[in-house]
């Protein structure tokens, strides 16, 4: 049924009484003693205010179903999406585990560690565990993070994601181990945050806690990633690989354009591999084991955005203006890399939203698909009002409960990594990037009350441009891949089960603070001097 049109004709009739009354009521003119006139006159004005009622109770209730419609449709391709993901979970528990794991041996988190006679932790990522080993700790991909932060080689599976070309050399494998104020936990890692024992309730097993990751055996291959068109960078390039290569025996891929300057430069470089095509670049993570970027934070943010599932450890050095996450100087390169490449090395995992745009089932064609391709950020999405100069309006639903409607410039849900960038600048707090949480910061609210919010990391946001929104709305993904939303679109947004590991340059967090006094002068001013008036 056409709603707006039944809307309109029912509207249109109670229009068309309601001014045919006003007439008669205008030309009845009502003389003093005239009782019967005005008898009749205010038994018209009832009838009138009846037929006002009747018509706005009529137009609330083809709101309300449409916006139940509306919900309904919401809720079923939900319904859809979550049966989709079932189904790939699955399939993925259901493949037989690579040859190179057999249920006879050991596994990794079960053998001792034979340096220091302790339990290797969970975070060991030598072998191949059952898929199904670690299910409950990424609950919403069905898959844990540490099973692919390792060698695939070998292993046959059929998720776009992981499938694999054959390899030349093995991944070098690592481990992860969970410690607190420096000192290495002799506990292995769990997940549990809270433990019940004996009727207590304690939480001094957190997870989050910090986290070194240690080589089995020594890394052979990196990545290396640049920012474009700067020549310091490209000249800093050049000589990493040299010393890589001859010093290190590592091999290195760039990107393609990449390459293309190097061989402009020197044939020397036709030892550097290149992912020229998509499949390369989606398999990508399965061949280096250290991702080095040469930048500033947007270097960082696309070297992530490359990374469509897991993301070797990244090595970042500050070649940009601020370099919040850019730890590492590049004119001491060699030391770094030298101390990287032998660990430990603390790392901070910087954990990204994963977000999808749902299109108004109305509005799309038939046979085309409705829920567009996914974004995996590190820093945030935005939504914005675009060029519009009207308010955007913008319904958020957390866990499906209503949370607000934003009116205003827009909306920003960060990571805490995203936390110092246009989060910060919106007015957000500054959050340290172990700390689980999903950033809900508005952008110019046209509200005295609207205050930022950090919600918890397992909840799922959806933002919805109702109807009747006379705005646009435009999301952007980490700054980049504008895309319009229209009356109708959502955008689902949860956290993603592919952080990115990224190396430390002193530990995660005195390089968070020294980032935050030296990048962003925090709390900068002149210290009071002593003398002057004192309290007492
Ligand atoms: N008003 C604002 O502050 C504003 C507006 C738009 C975008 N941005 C940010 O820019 C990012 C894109 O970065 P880009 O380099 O591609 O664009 P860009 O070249 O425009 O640089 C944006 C600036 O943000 C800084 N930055 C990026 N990520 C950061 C982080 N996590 N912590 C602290 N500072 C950070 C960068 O160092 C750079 O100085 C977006 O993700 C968004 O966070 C900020
Ligand atoms: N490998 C790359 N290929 C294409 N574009 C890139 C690449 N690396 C970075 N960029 C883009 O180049 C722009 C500038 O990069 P980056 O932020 O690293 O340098 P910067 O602006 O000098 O440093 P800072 O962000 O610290 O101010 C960003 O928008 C980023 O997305």
């Amino acid at each position: 049924m056409d709603l707006d049109c039944g809307k309109r004709q029912n509207g249109s009739i109670h229009a068309c009484s309601q001014r045919s009354m006003e007439e008669h009521l205008q030309e009845t003119s009502i003389g003093d003693g005239d009782a019967h006139l005005v008898e009749f006159s205010e038994a018209m004005r009832a009838v009138k205010k009846a037929l006002r009622q009747v018509s706005e109770s009529k137009a609330r209730a083809l709101d309300e179903a449409a916006e139940w419609r509306r919900k309904y449709e919401m809720e079923h391709l939900r319904a859809a999406i979550l049966e989709q993901k079932q189904k790939k979970r699955e399939q993925y528990i259901d493949q037989s585990p690579p040859d190179s794991w057999s249920p006879a041996e050991p596994l990794d988190s079960e053998k001792s560690d034979p340096e220091n006679g302790e339990e290797s932790p969970v975070g060991s990522v030598n072998g191949w565990l059952p898929p199904h080993s670690n299910s409950e700790c990424c609950k919403r991909e069905g898959i844990c993070t540490q099973q692919i932060l390792r060698s695939h080689s070998g292993s046959t599976s059929n998720m776009s994601l992981l499938t694999r070309a054959p390899q030349a050399a093995e991944k070098a494998s690592f481990r992860l181990q969970w410690g607190c104020a420096g000192k290495k936990d002799s506990r292995n890692h769990t997940h549990d945050v809270v433990s019940f024992e004996c009727g207590n309730i304690t939480t001094a097993s957190r997870s989050s806690k910090q986290i070194t990751l240690v080589w089995n055996s020594p890394p052979q291959s990196v990545f290396i990633l640049c920012k474009p068109s700067a020549s310091d960078v490209t000249a800093i390039c050049k000589e990493m690989i040299r010393w890589l290569k001859e010093e290190k025996g590592i091999g290195v891929y760039v990107e393609p354009s990449m390459k293309r300057e190097l061989l402009d430069d020197s044939s020397y470089f036709r030892c550097v591999q290149a992912c020229e095509t998509e499949q390369e670049v989606h398999e990508v993570h399965t061949k280096v084991d250290l991702v080095i970027t040469l930048g500033g934070d947007g270097t960082v943010l696309w070297a992530a955005n490359m990374f469509k599932g897991p993301v070797p450890p990244v090595v970042s050095f500050s070649m940009g203006s601020l370099g919040f996450m850019t730890p590492f100087r590049s004119d001491r390169y060699k030391d770094c890399l030298q101390t990287l490449i032998k660990g430990p090395v603390y790392i901070t995992l910087r954990h990204r939203l994963h977000c999808q745009i749902i299109r108004n089932p109305e509005a799309v064609k038939e046979g085309d698909d409705p829920c567009e391709e996914t974004h995996l950020v590190l820093n945030e999405i935005a939504i914005d009002r675009g060029m519009s100069s009207f308010l955007t309006n913008l319904e958020c639903y957390c866990d499906d409960i209503f949370l607000t409607s934003v009116q205003g410039d827009g909306l920003i849900l960060s990571t805490p990594s995203g936390s110092t960038a246009y989060s910060l600048a919106a007015g957000g707090s500054m959050v340290h990037p172990q700390v689980p949480g999903i950033l809900f910061t508005p952008i110019c609210p046209h509200s005295l009350s609207f205050r930022p919010l950090i919600l918890p990391e397992y909840v799922t946001i959806r933002v919805q441009v109702p109807r009747n929104s006379r705005g646009q709305a435009w999301a952007s993904f980490d700054g980049k891949d504008r895309q319009q939303l229209n009356e109708g679109d959502a955008l689902l947004c949860h956290m993603s089960a592919w952080p990115v590991p990224a190396a430390c340059d002193i530990e995660s967090t005195t390089d968070f603070l020294q980032s935050v006094r030296d990048g962003l002068h925090w709390n900068l001013r002149k210290r009071q001097g002593s003398e002057g008036p004192t309290s007492n």
